[in-house]
């Protein structure tokens, strides 16, 4: 991979997990593409699908999950759902830095940071480690922690809040250019999470990266991210420019997520919970649109037709209602 911010297309993927009722899609036929150089934020609730598909970036899918159609061409790595063994594991932390979700909990309870920052170091072949424990010292400082300290501590002394900084800090210490971060800030009280992720902001632009920000929170990313995409029952129903999406909502599901967030309502008593909850693998329709039983604008063909992605200008959404609307 050239020493630039990569491209990203995905296409038609679909990512299937086993169960007893047999597979079942988790992700079903997403197709999205990270502009190189810009940070994408994508939003939905629990189960929707988002750490799957944060997996797929890096073939990380794990049995009894498998990708069972479509690609994730990389630009310098080539279509990564093909790749595997040695090639699949330079790619990852070197190439693709990533925070997975559970992060916090990551870490080897009985080795030290540092000693788990050298052993990445190591496997990666970096020959430079004091350079690599200066760069980790530098960015745990950015992000308001005690370089030295953290370097010599174990997991157990350190705060979820702490060990969360500390999973962006081994995304970002190898130079990848491609940063993947699951729910990095969940931990975090409401300011240090701004200020962290005005940090990611901040290197993100000084290294050039392409950045991918996966948050159930829509008002995490509205201020980090360049575009929005937003995951319904493993569905991808609108993606577009953040401030446009955010400005005007063409998804009810969208619509719905927004009006649930008191800080970009910008009246608590004018949050409104989103009626109904997302289903599992098991209820996902299994034809029609993914989104009806909770939608004010369902009509009949919602029952029966999958709505198909459509480009409205620079937003894509999938959604009978919108596209009866746009052509009336
Ligand atoms: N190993 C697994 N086996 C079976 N089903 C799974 C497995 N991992 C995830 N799933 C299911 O796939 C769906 C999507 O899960 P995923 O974790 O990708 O969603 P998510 O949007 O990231 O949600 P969360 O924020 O809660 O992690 C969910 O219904 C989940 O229960």
């Amino acid at each position: 991979m050239s020493n630039k911010a990569p491209g990203v297309r995905i296409g038609g993927l679909t990512v299937v997990y086993k169960t007893p009722a047999g597979e079942l899609p988790a992700v079903r036929d997403v197709s999205l593409t990270l502009e190189p150089g810009s940070i994408t934020g994508i939003v939905g609730e629990s189960g929707s699908g988002k750490s799957t598909l944060a997996l797929s970036l890096l073939n990380a899918v794990q049995p009894p999950g498998r990708i069972a159609a479509g690609s994730v061409e990389i630009d310098g790595l080539g279509d990564v759902a093909a790749l595997s063994g040695e090639q699949l594991r330079k790619a990852r932390g070197k190439h693709i830095g990533y925070v997975f979700q559970a992060a916090q909990n990551s870490l080897n309870p009985l080795k030290t940071v540092g000693k788990q920052l050298l052993d990445l170091g190591r496997s990666h072949g970096i020959e430079d480690l004091r350079g690599l424990v200066r760069e980790a010292k530098e960015l745990l400082g950015r992000m308001g922690l005690d370089g030295a300290r953290v370097l010599d501590s174990h997991q157990h002394e350190l705060s979820g809040g702490m060990r969360q900084r500390v999973g962006i800090m081994l995304a970002l210490v190898l130079n990848a250019h491609l940063v993947v971060l699951d729910e990095p800030t969940t931990a975090l009280d409401m300011i240090t999470q701004a200020n962290i992720l005005k940090i990611v902001r901040e290197v993100h632009a000084e290294r050039g990266l392409t950045t991918l920000v996966i948050t159930h929170d829509i008002g995490v990313v509205a201020e980090v991210a360049d575009r929005l995409a937003v995951m319904y029952g493993g569905r991808l129903v609108e993606q577009g420019p953040t401030r446009e999406v955010l400005g005007a909502p063409s998804h009810p599901y969208t619509r719905g997520l927004i009006k649930a967030i008191p800080r970009l309502v910008g009246d608590i008593d004018e949050a409104q919970a989103l009626p109904g909850r997302p289903p599992t693998l098991a209820t996902v329709p299994k034809q029609g649109c993914v989104f009806r039983e909770r939608c004010a604008l369902r009509m009949d063909v919602c029952d029966t037709v999958d709505p198909e992605a459509v480009e409205h200008g620079t937003r894509t959404v999938a959604c009978h209602a919108v596209t009866v609307k746009e052509h009336a």
